[in-house]
């Protein structure tokens, strides 16, 4: 698995735990920044990431902004992604098994960094399930590419 990380000025800290966290469980990734010294935006980083994910050079990306919603927002306007935001250990593990989601949102000003690093790890291990997911799934496929 191939995973691209990114935060805007919001998400320095947490986006550091979280490459501590993919070290630590031998994922291989790529951090884009942001070498914030003051404040960016975060659809800079949020965009390029969720299109490197939708053309297939990484298979997952984890965005990190103050509260999440902002790269939520622009990650999703990216045709083929579906990015979750999660701040907690059941959606973690269920928007994998349901939703195939392809690119994680956290907050750092929402949630501790302890939490938040169990979250990415729940999610980065959970499978898709398929089944009966897969064409509520392919529904959502199928209306992008109308
Ligand atoms: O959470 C965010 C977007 O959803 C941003 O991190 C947040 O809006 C940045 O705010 P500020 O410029 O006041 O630091």
């Amino acid at each position: 698995m191939r995973v691209i990380l990114a935060s805007d000025h919001g998400g320095v800290n947490l986006r550091q735990e979280v490459a501590g966290l993919l070290t630590e469980l031998n994922v291989e990734f790529e951090d884009i920044g942001c070498d914030c010294e003051g404040s960016v935006d975060y659809p800079d980083y949020a965009i390029p990431a969720a299109e490197r994910v939708a053309n297939g050079e990484f298979d997952k990306a984890i965005l990190i902004c103050g509260t999440g919603i902002g790269m939520s927002i622009s990650a999703n306007k990216v045709k083929g992604i579906r990015a979750a935001l999660v701040h907690d250990l059941f959606t973690a593990k269920v928007t994998r098994e349901h939703n195939d989601s392809n690119v994680l949102c956290m907050g750092e000003r929402v949630i501790g960094p302890g939490l938040a690093v169990e979250i990415a790890r729940t999610w980065v291990q959970t499978e898709f399930e398929a089944g009966r997911h897969e064409k509520r799934v392919n529904k959502i496929s199928a209306y992008e590419n109308e």
